[in-house]
């Protein structure tokens, strides 16, 4: 029987990529609801083409001009393609926030969780995670890295075996840019990836390296690892995805093309491993693989969501909206490169996180909280 996909934030990279994947493996799956953002022209003809029976847009975009057979729209029209009773798997690929709610009553409904999005996991992991081990649901990495951590654990090992796990970061494009220069970088280099094509927020993120530091606290959720466990390294060439170190000093890691169809695959036909002619790596034309430690002084925020991970509680929430407000300015030209990692710390700093147990209207209010926040920080720098 076809697996039903349930797909958040499909007119997105991850969501056209994971609707590639559909198409290339058409016996598998079938697409039973839509959720996108404004772009209605693109949902119009994935609907055309993929006939699913539920479809939703964001606020702002009007339901009126999708033509299919339940249209819905805003944060209830994306919990219910979340929740859609039919969906065997729900694709979390939207991105920012809106995802949190969805997913965990997604995973209320006992749907198999395939998680691009790493803002959800960020800010809710431990309510996220938490409720998935209770209901014995699967949360399945998409994000590159985590994916190949999840498939170097896939030997057979005791989890006290396992040293640490280091994932791989491209360096962006400023890897090698001096110091003196990163603070009048311009927004088109900034979006000139090395190795990925990607969506604005996460390839600005990976330019200051912040989107390696989320990745670190989505990895200490997923996999269950305290922070001093977790490494990161540059690879500049983004064929190691990640690296497993276990207690006898055997390191395993995962290699593979560059291409999120490969993670996106993974995670819908898990544990199965279906061909995939257009994915192979040819190992003898590699060449050179380098590996280097990345360097604190120009890149941050690295170790500054570390240290929002470490915290814990709605730090991790203030560090990851800070971030979405300062790269949305970056991008609009209001703020400068190194004024992205500025705005995050200065508003990490004024944070006090609520006492008690971390919950979702905790985040909510840190979310807003650090979103004014910064707006006040860049306003301010720009007068
Ligand atoms: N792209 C990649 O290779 C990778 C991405 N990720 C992560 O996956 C997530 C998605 O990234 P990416 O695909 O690049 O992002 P994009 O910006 O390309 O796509 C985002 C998608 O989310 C939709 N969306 C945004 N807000 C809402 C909302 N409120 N309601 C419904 N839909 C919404 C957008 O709709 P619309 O366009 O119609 O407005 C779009 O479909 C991010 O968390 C990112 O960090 C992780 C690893 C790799
Ligand atoms: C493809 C993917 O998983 C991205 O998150 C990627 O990791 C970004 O590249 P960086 O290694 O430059 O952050
Ligand atoms: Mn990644």
């Amino acid at each position: 029987m076809r697996q039903r996909l349930a797909i958040l934030g499909s007119t997105g990279s991850i969501g056209r990529q994971t609707l590639g994947v559909v198409d290339h493996l058409p016996d598998r799956f079938e697409v039973v609801a839509l959720a996108a953002g404004h772009n209605a022209e693109l949902l119009q003809e994935q609907v055309d083409r993929y006939r699913p029976r539920l479809v939703s847009v964001a606020d702002g975009c009007d339901p009126r001009t999708i033509q299919a057979p339940e249209v819905l729209s805003g944060a209830e029209g994306l919990e219910a393609v979340a929740t859609m009773p039919e969906a065997d798997i729900v694709v979390v690929a939207t991105s920012g926030h809106s995802a949190i709610r969805p997913t965990l009553e997604a995973i209320r409904r006992g749907k198999t969780i395939a998680l691009a999005n790493k803002e959800a996991i960020v800010c809710a992991g431990e309510i996220l995670v938490g409720e998935a081990r209770r209901r014995g649901v699967e949360i399945r990495p998409v994000d590159s890295e985590h994916s190949a951590v999840w498939q170097c654990l896939s030997v057979r090992h005791q989890e006290s075996e396992v040293d640490r796990v280091t994932l791989t970061a491209s360096g962006g494009p400023f890897r090698d840019t001096p110091a003196a220069e990163l603070a009048t970088v311009t927004v088109e280099q900034a979006m000139a990836h090395p190795t990925w094509r990607m969506g604005s927020k996460v390839t600005v993120d990976s330019a200051t390296l912040m989107n390696k530091g989320l990745e670190v606290i989505e990895a200490h959720w997923l996999f269950d690892l305290p922070y001093e466990r977790i490494d990161t390294v540059i690879h500049p060439q983004s064929i190691v995805h990640a690296l497993v170190s276990f207690a006898d000093g055997s390191v395993v890691a995962h290699l593979a093309v560059p291409d999120m169809r490969l993670p996106i695959q993974y995670a819908l036909t898990y544990p199965e491993r279906p061909p995939a002619p257009h994915l192979r790596l040819d190992i003898a034309a590699l060449g050179r693989l380098e590996f280097s430690p990345p360097d604190p002084e120009r890149f941050p925020a690295l170790e500054l969501a570390r240290a929002a991970g470490e915290a814990g509680s709605t730090y991790p929430t203030v560090l990851s909206s800070a971030d979405e407000v300062a790269v949305a300015a970056f991008i609009a030209g209001r703020l400068g490169f190194t004024g992205i990692v500025d705005v995050v710390r200065a508003v990490l700093d004024r944070h006090q996180p609520a006492p008690g147990p971390l919950t979702l209207e905790a985040i909510a209010e840190a979310d807003a909280w650090a979103r004014r926040e910064a707006e006040t920080l860049i306003a301010a720098t720009a007068r």
